[in-house]
């Protein structure tokens, strides 16, 4: 009930997901908490939000270099807390870096506008920071996720408090350290743990400037009706990738499997619906099948695996029964689609799958029309290009999109009509910081990453100057 943190606190257990074992055990934090994370953030924000900001960027370029210092460290910890493999952790680590370090760029590059008006007297624009901003993470890159919302609030000069999901509450926290360890005023960072009730706290709290939230499409509704504060919002997918016979075939395979099974298909912009055209159908399938087949599952601290475990064991048991809805609605399951024992004892309990293609799917379908957010990839065909975009467009989110073609006027066309924030030619799934990231439709509001970012954690004000005397009406 609302306002139940105020008394007691909760506890939250946190599991190993490659293992299933009792990780840690935190509390849940409440208004206290919260309100004494304003304040330091407030009193942060006071010295921050003055500094030049090329003052700024030697501060987060420390931080930055300090990521690189422990970046094993910080790696093995989000395998611990997200199941994700080793390779694909220290590839979050390196994204986390070069976030920070890509606004610590920018952080001296921020400026207004002068405006020339009659009679000598001109306008000019600020771009002020917003105080103290609340980012709020979903549990799949952890630690990426906290770099990405903070980089672009610290470099424009704000504070923020961050909240984990309470499913992977452990390397934000690492992160809070760096930046106190690189010399950040205290408090300009913090993380607050808990789940939906402290979320909403800390979003609806009236020193809390702006909201950056990343998770699901129905949390992200409730986020956007906490107040008049600006919000970014990026939340989930059901991404098509558009396969033409044309293509190359070797990369839309290697694009599919990109799109599909990174971070367990535990991704908001994976292409999950991948539509190919008819002829190269049997080919396509046969390859990609193969592949998958052959994905290395198991512990994902070994540098070998290419698959670890899924978060948690509820998320696993809701994986798995789209996959059975999958089959009694008609599709085929080409592979996988099962729970995974791995050989060593030790992971027994661990939450694993086997990666899962789908064949025969039709637009109807559950797997094909919802989110599933595990490694399930649903293989349609189609006959024109047409046809193609009418169907990859007939749902209500429009993160992510791609096309594989040989044929240049058809890539840019395809993608003129995709109606998706982020789209691919040729490729899947890659997100360098320096291009901006976010979604159409229900997939989100406003940008993450690139130049563009900088608008969604600063204000413009406008300062007119008058150089004549007032010409008064009355
Ligand atoms: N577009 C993007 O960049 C990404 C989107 N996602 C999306 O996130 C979803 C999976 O993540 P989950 O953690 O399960 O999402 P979720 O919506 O359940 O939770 C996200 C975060 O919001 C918090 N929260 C829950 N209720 C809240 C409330 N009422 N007020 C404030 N905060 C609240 C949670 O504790 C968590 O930290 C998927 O739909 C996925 O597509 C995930 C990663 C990236």
């Amino acid at each position: 009930s609302p306002g139940r943190l105020q008394d007691k606190k909760l506890k939250i257990t946190k599991f190993n997901c490659f293992a299933g074992r009792v990780l840690c055990h935190l509390d849940e934090c409440g208004v206290e908490d919260i309100n004494e994370a304003v304040e330091q953030a407030k009193t942060a924000f006071n010295i921050w939000g003055k500094m030049s900001g090329m003052e700024r960027a030697r501060t987060m370029i420390e931080a930055a270099r300090i990521i690189e210092s422990r970046r094993e460290e910080i790696a093995q910890m989000e395998v611990i807390n997200n199941g994700k493999s080793i390779t694909e952790a220290r590839l979050d680590v390196d994204s986390a870096r070069l976030c920070i370090e890509y606004f610590a760029g920018l952080a001296s590059t921020l400026s207004g506008q002068h405006v020339q008006l009659p009679g000598g007297s001109f306008a000019y624009t600020r771009r002020e920071p917003l105080g103290v901003c609340a980012g709020i993470g979903a549990w799949n890159y952890p630690f990426q996720i906290a770099a990405w919302k903070s980089a672009p609030a610290l470099a424009c000069g704000n504070a923020m408090i961050f909240k984990p999901s309470p499913v992977t509450p452990v390397t934000a926290v690492l992160l809070a350290e760096i930046y106190a360890q690189a010399g950040v005023p205290q408090g300009l960072f913090n993380v607050v743990q808990g789940g939906q009730e402290t979320g909403r706290i800390l979003c609806q709290h009236p020193d809390i400037a702006k909201v950056s939230f990343t998770g699901s499409v129905p949390t992200g509704k409730k986020v956007s009706l906490y107040g008049i504060k600006p919000v970014t919002l990026e939340l989930g997918g059901k991404s098509p990738v558009l396969i033409f016979s044309d293509c190359d075939l070797e990369n839309a395979v290697r694009g599919a499997l990109m799109a599909n099974f990174l971070s367990q298909g535990q991704v908001c912009s994976n292409g999950t619906r991948v539509f190919v055209q008819k002829d190269i159908l049997p080919e396509f399938v046969k390859e990609v099948v193969k592949r998958t087949k052959s994905i290395e599952i198991g512990d994902p601290l070994l540098e070998t695996t290419r698959m670890g475990a899924l978060v948690s064991r509820p998320h696993l048991d809701n994986v798995l029964s789209y996959v059975n809805q999958a089959k009694k609605e008609g599709a085929d399951v080409l592979c996988g689609g099962e729970v995974f024992l791995p050989s060593d004892p030790k992971l027994k309990d661990g939450y694993y799958m086997s990666p899962c293609v789908l064949g025969n799917c039709t637009d109807e379908m559950t797997c094909v029309k919802e989110e599933i957010f595990g490694p399930v990839m649903s293989v349609l065909s189609f006959e024109t290009e047409e046809e193609a975009l009418h169907r990859a467009n007939d749902t209500t989110l429009g993160l992510a999109a791609g096309v594989f073609t040989s044929d240049v006027r058809r890539a840019h066309r395809v993608v003129e009509h995709l109606k998706a924030g982020s789209c691919f030619i040729n490729n899947y799934n890659i997100t360098p910081v320096e291009v901006p990231f976010g979604g159409f439709k229900m997939s989100g509001i406003g940008r993450e990453n690139g130049q563009v970012t900088v608008e969604y954690y600063s204000q413009l004000k406008t300062v007119f100057v008058e150089m004549g005397d007032v010409d008064s009406l009355f």
